[in-house]
C-alpha cells in the first residue's frame, strides 16, 4: 500500500492522520490546497543527525538549510532543536531574525550575495559567511573595513564530483555556478586572499555535492578531495581548518522506488572520512558541519487538495484535476519529480482505477502525478500528496495569480496555522494603477 512507504497513520475510518489529527478535519477547517507538517517528524529528523554526532563524540553543527522550507514557525522549530540555520538571501535572513533565531547560529550562502545582504549579515553579527566568489570577497572587505568589524567565513569549493542526481540539483560538479573550483586553482586563489586577512577569519572549507543523494560514496570522495587541498595549505603555510562543512543533500523517500539511507549512516561515514584524513595529516579533527534541508522537512509535509473535474480519454488516460498544482509544487514540472498520493478519506482502500493528477494552471505541463493507482475518485474527495515538505512551499509561485496555500503545523494532536492563506487582495497588493 502506498501509505506504507510514508510515516503516517490511518484511523479506523480510513482517514489519513497527520500528527494525531484527521487530515479531513484539517482540509475542512483550513481549506485546500493546504500544506500540512507533522512537526514530530521534523524534530525526529533533526534529532537523528544531532544525536549521531553526539554519539560519535565529535564537535559538529547541523544547520537546517532553510531554502527547503522557510517560515517563522519553521525557523523557530529549528531553534528549539538547537540547529544552526543556513540562509541564502535577505528574505531568508530576515525570516530568521523575525523568528528570533540566534544570529551567531546563522550561516549565509549564495553565489551572488548583494552588498546589502552582506552588510545585513555583518550588521547582525551572523555566525559565518560561506564565500562563493572573488567579487564577494571584495564587497565583504569593503563593508568590514568601513565598519571596522571581523567575521568568520568558509570558502565554498566545488570539488568536481558528478553526484548521482538530477542535473538541475547537482552542485558539486566542475561545471557549476557555485563556489571556487578545486581543480583549476580558483580555490587556491581565494585561500591566498583570505588566510591571514585582517578582517576576515578563515575557518575552513565548505562543499555541497548535490541534492537527493542516496549513497555515501560522493561525500567520501569530496572529503578526500578537500583534504588533498588542505594538505597543500598545511605544508605551505601551516593552515589547519577549524571547520569542514560537507553541505546537505541527504536523500528522502518520495516513492516506493526510493531507498534512502538512515540519516545516521551519512553522518557516521562523513565523520569516519574526516577522522581518517585528519589522522593522516596529523591535525586535530575539525568541527564538522552539515546542512540538511530536504531530509529535515521533506517527509514531514503533506499537500492536501480537493478533487474537482475529471476528463476521461478512452484507451488513453484519465485526468483528474485538483485545486492546486505547479504553483504550489513546481518539482514535477521542473525536475520530473515523482510523488505518491492517497485519497485522504479512503487511505487504505484498494486501488480500483489509475488516474493522472492534473493541476489547475493553464499549462499542459501542470501535472502532479502520472498514472496513480487510486480507489474510485469523486469530486470533493481530498487528495493527500505525500513527502511534499521540502521545496514545495518555498518554490511556490502565483502563476495564473493563484493564491499561495496556507501552512498548518500539527503536533501531538494539536493543529496550528503558521502561514496564512494568501487572498486575492494579497495578490494585487503591490500592483499600481496605470489609468
Ligand atoms: C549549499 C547548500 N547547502 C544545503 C543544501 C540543502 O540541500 P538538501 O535540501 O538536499 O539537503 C543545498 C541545496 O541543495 C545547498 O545548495
Ligand atoms: N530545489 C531543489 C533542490 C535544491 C537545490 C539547492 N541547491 C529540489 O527541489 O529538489
Amino acid at each position: 500500500m502506498i501509505i506504507d512507504h510514508h510515516p503516517f497513520e490511518v484511523n479506523a475510518a480510513g482517514h489519513l492522520m497527520i500528527g494525531g489529527v484527521d487530515s479531513l478535519t484539517l482540509a475542512e477547517k483550513y481549506g485546500t490546497p493546504l500544506y500540512v507538517y507533522d512537526v514530530g517528524i521534523i524534530r525526529k529528523n533533526a534529532r537523528s543527525f544531532v544525536q549521531t554526532f553526539k554519539d560519535l563524540d565529535v564537535q559538529a553543527k547541523v544547520a537546517y538549510a532553510s531554502k527547503a522550507f522557510s517560515s517563522i514557525a519553521m525557523v523557530q522549530v529549528a531553534k528549539q532543536e538547537g540547529l544552526c540555520l543556513d540562509v541564502v538571501s535577505e528574505g531568508e535572513l530576515y525570516t530568521a531574525l523575525q523568528a528570533g533565531f540566534p544570529t551567531e547560529r546563522i550561516h549565509l550562502h549564495g553565489n551572488n550575495k548583494s552588498r546589502e545582504e552582506l552588510k545585513m549579515a555583518v550588521d547582525e553579527n551572523i555566525g559565518c559567511i560561506v564565500i562563493d566568489n572573488l567579487y564577494e570577497i571584495q564587497l565583504l572587505e569593503e563593508i568590514l573595513r568601513e565598519e571596522n568589524k571581523t567575521i568568520d567565513v568558509l570558502i565554498r569549493v566545488t570539488p568536481g564530483i558528478e553526484s548521482n542526481t538530477h542535473q538541475y540539483i547537482m552542485t558539486g560538479n566542475e561545471d557549476s555556478k557555485f563556489g571556487f573550483n578545486l581543480i583549476n586553482g580558483q580555490a587556491d586563489e581565494a585561500f591566498q586572499l583570505l588566510h591571514n586577512h585582517g578582517h576576515i577569519q578563515l575557518k575552513g572549507l565548505h562543499c555541497h555535492i548535490g541534492s537527493q543523494i542516496f549513497e555515501t560514496e560522493g561525500f567520501m570522495v569530496a572529503v578526500n578531495l578537500l583534504f588533498d587541498q588542505l594538505e597543500k595549505w598545511l605544508d605551505q603555510v601551516d593552515f589547519v581548518p577549524e571547520v569542514l562543512n560537507l553541505g546537505g543533500g541527504y536523500g528522502i523517500r518520495y516513492t516506493e522506488e526510493d531507498e534512502p539511507l538512515a540519516y545516521h549512516i551519512y553522518a557516521e561515514k562523513i565523520v569516519a572520512a574526516v577522522r581518517e584524513n585528519s589522522e593522516r595529516l596529523n591535525i586535530s579533527l575539525p568541527e564538522i558541519w552539515i546542512e540538511p534541508g530536504r531530509s529535515i522537512v521533506g517527509n514531514a509535509g503533506v499537500s492536501l487538495y480537493t478533487i474537482g473535474s475529471s476528463k476521461e480519454i478512452p484507451n488513453i488516460r484519465n485526468y483528474v484535476s485538483v485545486d492546486g498544482g505547479m504553483a504550489d509544487n513546481i518539482r514535477p514540472a521542473l525536475y520530473e519529480a515523482q510523488y505518491e498520493a492517497v485519497l485522504a478519506n479512503k487511505a487504505t482502500e484498494e486501488p480500483t482505477t489509475t488516474v493522472s493528477i492534473a493541476g489547475k494552471a493553464c499549462e499542459s505541463g501542470d501535472m502532479l502525478i502520472w498514472d496513480l493507482p487510486l480507489p474510485e475518485v469523486q469530486p470533493g474527495d481530498v487528495l493527500a500528496v505525500l513527502a511534499t515538505g521540502a521545496y514545495g512551499f518555498s518554490m511556490a509561485s502565483n502563476y495564473n495569480r493563484l493564491a499561495k496555500p496556507a501552512v498548518v503545523f500539527v503536533e501531538d494532536g494539536m493543529d496550528r496555522l503558521v502561514v496564512r492563506r494568501e487572498s486575492v487582495e494579497d495578490i494585487v497588493k503591490n500592483d499600481l494603477s496605470y489609468e
